[in-house]
């Protein structure tokens, strides 16, 4: 799904309100109506009280419609427009009109009373169009609206969110109804404590505007990553699958290298090597039988040699950072072109010798957590920042970047793909050896280096969604992502067929 910024985002509007042949205003309700059958979908009940926050701008007017249309199917609503958010537009004049019409007044500055969970505060103070800081009046709402012990809904974005820069106030959203198109902003490691949950509303925007206008920013979510799985052939043996090769291990680090190992069988692959030192061999025997094991150095790798053909490498799950693993890794990069994910200490080895990085094959998938992404390109000023340095660093080396976090990037050139799987039970020892695996084994199958990083990243933060109802957060391992694989292909399976 693409992502649009500010600035196609009011073209798109011009050009429905064209092919259309609507009026802005009638735009305007049409959104509105959306926010409002979300509402009614989610609180058919009639006892909910609604609080409506409205700035001046457009945003403002679809407060006031929704305002309206929650008034006329007979919930409570109170509605307060708030002078120094935004100048009145002539669509915010309109919608306000037909407030009045309706017989609703504003700003009552009165005390209702609600039951307890029967709240909910409307945030329609600002929306795409923030360009400057808030006024304090304006954050004062804010924050009485934070502080409320009522649900928030934003309509379109968390009012006092930048789109294009740092956020410092903004609303403590529970869901954020967007209009057609998700923000960049929401996904931002910076804005989380802004963003709880985030619907997109169809408002039926131009569809051949949205197909044709190019973008840098798309949002992986399940029915986006369907075009890019290889469902298995019924002609399949181990042979057609691939053979996936896992390099890492060393004294006390096993764990990483049997995890990544057994992901990589997981996704699919049909064979599985692990390439180990010595002191791994009976721990990978052991906990992972159906793999293959080859050995060397005693307790970490100190030469990468072998004479089979892997259709992919996966390597630095546990790898350490020894002297002789460090040579042993630039010997081997000198030499190998299959491709190749690289990870954990292998990627730690490249950030202390960037001159190595030419070495890699064209399309290398580099998997860093936060700490090694910054190693690996330097600091950053803030979240936008970032992702300027990730495409810049992405496009400088041919290299796609897994940058993991709460919403894992996968970069290629100037391409930015934001995953929606997952949640916080992930954040756990071990979980990054099993997306290294997981990519490898895809690569291994014959997906291209780009659907292997953006289907891989899906799939593992899928295993976390489906295992959650079963584990529970606190106990979720990164073992749970090899266990629920299966069951995350399965999901993968439905929605392909609910198509
Ligand atoms: N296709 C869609 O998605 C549709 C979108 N729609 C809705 O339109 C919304 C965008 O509306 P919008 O452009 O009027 O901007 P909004 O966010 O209401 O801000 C209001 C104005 O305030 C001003 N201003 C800026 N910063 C300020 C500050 N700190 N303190 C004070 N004032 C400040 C600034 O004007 P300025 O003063 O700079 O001239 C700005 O324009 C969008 O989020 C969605 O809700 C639907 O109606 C239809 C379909
Ligand atoms: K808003």
């Amino acid at each position: 799904m693409k992502i649009f910024d500010t600035i196609n985002i009011r073209e798109a509007d011009k050009v429905t309100i064209l092919n259309q042949g609507l009026t802005s205003f009638q735009l305007m309700e049409r959104a509105a109506n959306e926010v409002f059958l979300w509402i009614k979908k989610h609180r058919p009940d009639k006892e909910t009280t609604f609080h409506v926050f409205c700035g001046q701008g457009n945003n403002g007017g679809d407060g006031l419609v929704v305002a309206r249309l929650l008034h006329e199917a007979n919930y409570p609503v109170w509605v307060d427009i708030v002078a120094q958010a935004g100048t009145p537009t002539p669509d915010f004049e309109a919608a306000l009109q037909k407030v009045k019409e309706a017989d609703m007044e504003c700003n009552l500055n009165a005390n209702y009373t609600y039951e307890k969970d029967k709240l909910v505060y409307i945030d329609a103070l600002f929306g795409t169009g923030l360009s400057r800081d808030l006024h304090p009046e304006v954050v004062k709402v804010i924050e009485r609206i934070n502080a409320c012990d009522g649900k928030v809904l934003s309509i379109d974005v968390p009012s006092g969110m930048f789109m294009d820069k740092t956020t410092a106030v903004a609303v403590e959203s529970h869901v954020v109804l967007t209009f057609q198109f998700p923000k960049l902003a929401f996904y931002l490691p910076g804005n989380s404590r802004f963003i709880n949950k985030i619907a997109i509303l169809d408002i039926g925007l131009d569809k051949d505007y949205i197909a044709n206008t190019p973008t840098s920013y798309y949002l992986s979510d399940c029915p986006s990553i369907l075009h890019r799985y290889r469902p298995v052939s019924r002609f399949a043996h181990k042979g057609t699958q691939g053979h996936a090769l896992i390099i890492g291990g060393s004294y006390g680090k096993m764990g990483a290298v049997v995890l990544a190992a057994k992901a990589a069988l997981k996704s699919g692959c049909g064979l599985v090597t692990a390439y180990i030192p010595k002191c791994g061999y009976d721990i990978m025997q052991t906990a992972f039988p159906e793999a293959m094991a080859l050995t060397e150095g005693q307790e970490h790798i100190t030469k990468i040699g072998f004479d089979m053909q892997p259709k992919a490498i996966g390597i630095g799950p546990g790898i350490g950072q020894h002297e002789e693993t460090q040579q042993a890794l630039h010997d081997f990069l000198k030499l190998n072109n299959t491709p190749l994910v690289v990870d954990a200490d292998a990627l730690n080895i490249l950030s202390y010798n960037k001159e190595w990085l030419p070495l890699l094959p064209e399309n290398t998938i580099m998997t860093p957590h936060p700490k090694e992404l910054e190693r690996l390109m330097g600091s950053w000023n803030n979240d936008f920042d970032r992702l300027e340095k990730m495409k810049a660093f992405a496009s400088a080396h041919n290299l796609i970047l897994v940058a993991k976090d709460a919403h894992t990037m996968v970069v290629h050139g100037g391409t930015v793909h934001i995953n929606t799987s997952g949640n916080a039970a992930l954040a756990t020892g071990g979980t990054g050896d099993t997306l290294t695996g997981i990519i490898t084994g895809l690569l291994a199958q014959g997906y291209n280096a780009v659907d292997a990083a953006i289907f891989g990243v899906h799939l593992h933060g899928l295993t976390a969604d489906v295992a959650v109802e079963h584990t529970g957060m606190q106990a979720f391992t990164a073992s749970d992502v090899v266990t629920y694989m299966g069951k995350a292909y399965l999901h993968i399976e439905a929605e392909l067929h609910k198509k």
